[in-house]
């Protein structure tokens, strides 16, 4: 089975306006709500590609209620914690540019982090755990070690697209996929990646220090993986981008899916790709469709 764990879900709100003035009262022409947070994106993605897989983390109140509605209209299973505070709302405006404000979240205590802690403790052999977002405040920072350990107890495989101090928490500790993009490996080495051969060096740090692959994702300049033996470079299909917001988690949902179909690693990262693009060029998520049509775009080099 296949796991993802959102520590912070949200409400994604999506408002396009015309153009925004700050200061001014601004009026949006199409809004439009989601349930968000990257391990939800991750799972209702792997459905749409006939993966199933079940959500877990934290959720509560009216906000969590409507999350919990939209995954089962999708018929995405899930296993929450009840959070007994709402599950934040995080505000997407979509204008001349794209802005963000990513609400801060309810807390966690100490007995509902034990919760989810047990639930990891219950994966089996060759399960997937996807762990994707940011920590919120109220939860230590080496949380996701906390779980990788349990992976590894467990012979499952720990997947990780996080950033900042989590990332950094992660560095040395086994797992079978990092997916940062190439800010987020920028700020891990203190330095500016603007290139695939720039990253497949950092990347090669991450794999020395125990991380099986490494997806590097670079926007619309192309993604590299590194792995012990290789250093492959994937262009990205031309297209008119419309919505940014999960196509990072649309990588990591690609991945998976043509991993477990294929077991193939290189199939398994242009499956990814091809899934990333086709979010970033739909309003919403990636479709199967609209992925199996990118993927016939996407070549794999090896640059090793
Ligand atoms: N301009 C683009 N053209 C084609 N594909 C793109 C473009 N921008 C993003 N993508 C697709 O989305 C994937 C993820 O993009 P990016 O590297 O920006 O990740 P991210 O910053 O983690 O995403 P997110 O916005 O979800 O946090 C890319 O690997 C690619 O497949
Ligand atoms: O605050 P975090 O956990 O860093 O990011 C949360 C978030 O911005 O990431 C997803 C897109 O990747 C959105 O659905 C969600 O709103």
């Amino acid at each position: 089975m296949i796991y993802t764990v959102t520590l912070n879900p949200s409400i994604d709100y999506i408002m396009h306006v015309d153009e925004f003035n700050e200061g001014d009262l601004n009026r949006a022409n199409t809004t439009y709500y989601y349930p968000g947070g990257k391990g939800i994106n991750v799972s209702r993605v792997l459905k749409r590609l006939d993966v199933s897989n079940t959500a877990l983390g934290f959720i509560g109140g009216f906000t969590g209620q409507f999350i919990q509605n939209f995954l089962e209209s999708e018929e995405v299973q899930h296993q929450f914690i009840d959070t007994d505070q709402n599950t934040r709302i995080n505000v997407k405006l979509k204008s001349n540019e794209e802005s963000e404000i990513n609400g801060p979240g309810p807390s966690i205590t100490e007995e509902q982090q034990q919760q989810l802690l047990k639930q990891v403790e219950k994966l089996e052999r060759d399960d997937y755990l996807v762990v994707a977002g940011s920590i919120p405040k109220t939860i230590p920072a080496d949380f996701y070690n906390k779980m990788a350990k349990r992976c590894g107890e467990r012979g499952a495989h720990f997947i990780a697209d996080t950033s900042g101090k989590a990332l950094e928490e992660l560095v040395g500790t086994p797992t079978f996929l990092l997916k940062p993009n190439h800010h987020e490996l920028g700020e891990l080495f203190d330095t500016t990646i603007d290139s695939p051969l720039k990253a497949i060096t950092f990347a090669k740090q991450l794999v020395t220090k125990g991380a099986t692959n490494v997806i590097v994702s670079m926007g619309g300049d192309g993604a590299i993986l590194v792995n012990k033996d290789h250093a492959y470079y994937a262009n990205v299909p031309k297209g008119e981008v419309k919505n940014s917001v999960g196509a990072g988690d649309s990588v990591v949902s690609g991945f998976i899916a043509g991993y477990v179909q294929t077991n193939s690693l290189t199939e398994a990262f242009a499956n990814g790709v091809a899934c990333g693009s086709a979010t970033a060029f739909s309003d919403d998520l990636a479709t199967r469709d609209f992925v199996e049509e990118l993927r016939k775009e996407i070549k794999i080099e090896d640059l090793n």
